[in-house]
């Protein structure tokens, strides 16, 4: 870890942190400063991927250990993560919180202060060829359609962090593939969480998370090929104390 990004205190620092639930360890350990474009969180599943996302967001606080966004305490200070951090949660549904396209998409602008919220909102819809689905109930929506909706709601609101959970997993290639493009041109920092190898391989840094710890911290090309070849080593044997079954 750099001691110069600290002192600067942007990007993402996670000093000695940890998260534990009923004293059952999900996160330990972490030390990280999370400084690059594109960096890539690559995981089996349960080795805590979408805890350490909700950690970096502020949705949860560290029971041990400090995490800082641009020096400021996420968990604390939700109001300065709305220009900060961004989420694009693998399950459009999730996300989405409005009946109509144009409602979800002035939500956020309106949490920044922006009054002309919704005028915003429409502009930006005929910005991507759209303007008429503005009043569209989100429910007709496919998919894909909303995974895009939920993408350009995060866009407008100009976080310089975009945390990526899983965004190709529902989608069919052609979608996936048109929204890998927007995200590849994306000036923000963007941190994908994903068990795919193929989803992580562009990164500027690759972490490899295992059982709630960093395995391994380098660039894909040095991290996949481990990585690939614990995987298969696991599918070959029967017991997994991470998964049922
Ligand atoms: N609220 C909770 N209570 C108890 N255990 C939890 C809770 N949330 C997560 N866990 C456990 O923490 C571990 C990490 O979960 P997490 O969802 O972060 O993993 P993941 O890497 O995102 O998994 P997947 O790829 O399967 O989505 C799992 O073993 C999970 O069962």
């Amino acid at each position: 870890m750099s001691g110069s990004v600290e002192h600067k205190e942007s990007g993402i620092v996670l000093r000695g942190a940890g998260f534990a639930i009923r004293g059952t360890a999900i996160l330990s350990g972490l030390d990280l400063a999370l400084t690059e474009r594109r960096i890539g969180i690559l995981g089996r599943n349960g080795s805590g991927k979408t805890t350490l996302l909700r950690l970096l967001a502020g949705l949860i606080a560290p029971t041990s250990g400090t995490v800082k966004v641009d020096g400021i305490d996420p968990a604390r200070d939700r109001k300065a993560m709305l220009s900060r951090i961004g989420i694009l949660f693998q399950n459009p549904d999730q996300q989405i919180l409005f009946p109509t396209v144009v409602e979800e998409l002035a939500f956020g602008l309106r949490q920044q202060g922006h009054a002309d919220a919704e005028a915003r909102a429409r502009t930006a819809l005929a910005a991507e060829g759209h303007g008429d689905w503005a009043d569209r109930p989100v429910s007709t929506l496919s998919q894909g359609q909303r995974q895009w909706l939920c993408l350009l709601s995060v866009l407008l609101m100009q976080p310089g962090t975009i945390l990526l959970d899983e965004p190709f997993a529902a989608l069919d290639l052609p979608t996936a593939a048109r929204l890998s493009r927007r995200l590849a041109a994306l000036p923000q920092r963007l941190i994908t969480i994903s068990h795919a190898p193929d989803a992580v391989a562009q990164c500027d840094r690759l972490l490899w998370l295992e059982a709630g710890r960093i395995r391994a911290d380098g660039p894909p090309a040095e991290v996949i090929p481990a990585f690939t070849a614990e995987m298969a080593r696991l599918g070959e044997v029967d017991a997994d104390p991470h998964l049922p079954g």
